[in-house]
């Protein structure tokens, strides 16, 4: 068994792993930490979605934003972790780290970036379902961003990281929203113009509007704000928050501390 063997959860029965989208992941693992690579776009966006969660986990848990380590004594919980871009970031504001990705290429870049910065996160190959049959103890923050669009049955996966969150924790979820307009700019404008992405990374009837994103995290007992628009602005060659939930969008949601309210 290799030391990578032992980074891996419940092996056998992973039904929210769709195998043609794992391998087109493991396929561009190399590429994670290049920010001019296959994941340039992910890099681009990273400021903007990472002041998101800092602000959001700062408000929500009552923390202070300036500290050195805000989040120190959160546990957090990466699904769909890739390379460990946010991952990353999560550790260094204090966050204890657990990241978790359907692709064992995935994870092998991602303990040996951590591992070349010094840091310590708990990664390993897997999945929530897999989690939740290892009986892990359930996080303070559950991140789940641009991996439901990449997932077998997405219903049942944001029912599974729901379940990964304890009560009076926090959920941050992002994907792409099914309009028009995101077929325009997320898949013609950014796989086959721009060539930002390759082509054939985002498949349009795998992209879910808020609603249906929110849907089964209500289900399980979650309580969801209104959704966060993202937008990139051409000119600035940046993205920022906005009103425009039409492409990309983050959903917050929150588990009371008592069923119910509270
Ligand atoms: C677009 S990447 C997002 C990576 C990271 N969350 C980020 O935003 O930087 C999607 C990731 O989800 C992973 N993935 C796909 N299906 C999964 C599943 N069922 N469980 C866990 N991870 C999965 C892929 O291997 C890939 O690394
Ligand atoms: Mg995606």
């Amino acid at each position: 068994m290799d030391e990578f063997s032992e980074n891996t959860v419940a092996e056998p029965r992973q039904p929210s792993i769709d195998p043609d989208e794992v391998a087109k992941f493991s396929a561009m693992a190399a590429e994670w930490w290049d920010p001019k690579g296959k994941f340039k776009p992910l890099h681009k966006f990273n400021p903007v979605r990472l002041g998101f969660i800092r602000d959001t986990a700062c408000a929500h848990f009552a923390l202070d934003g300036t500290a050195r380590k805000p989040l120190e004594g959160l546990r957090v919980l990466d699904i769909g972790c890739g390379g460990g871009l946010v991952s990353e970031p999560m550790a260094r504001l204090g966050a204890s780290v657990t990241g978790v990705d359907a692709s064992e290429a995935n994870i092998k870049t991602a303990l040996t970036h951590a591992r070349e910065g010094g840091l310590d996160i708990d990664y390993r190959a897997g999945t929530a379902e897999g989690l939740l049959e290892a009986g892990v103890e359930p996080f303070d923050i559950v991140l789940n961003l641009e991996v439901v669009e990449h997932v077998a049955d997405p219903a049942q996966f944001m029912k599974d990281t729901a379940a990964l969150l304890r009560p009076g924790g926090l959920m941050i979820a992002a994907t792409l929203n099914r309009t028009p307009k995101a077929f325009a700019l997320a898949i013609v404008g950014a796989e086959y113009v721009l060539r930002w992405l390759p082509p054939g990374t985002h498949e349009f009837s795998k992209f879910l509007t808020p609603a249906e994103v929110a849907a089964p995290l209500q289900m399980a007992g979650l309580e969801t704000d209104r959704p966060q628009g993202v937008s990139y602005n051409p000119v600035s060659d940046s993205w920022r928050l906005s009103d425009d939930t039409k492409v990309n969008y983050m959903l917050v949601a929150r588990r009371p501390v008592s069923p119910g309210g509270g």
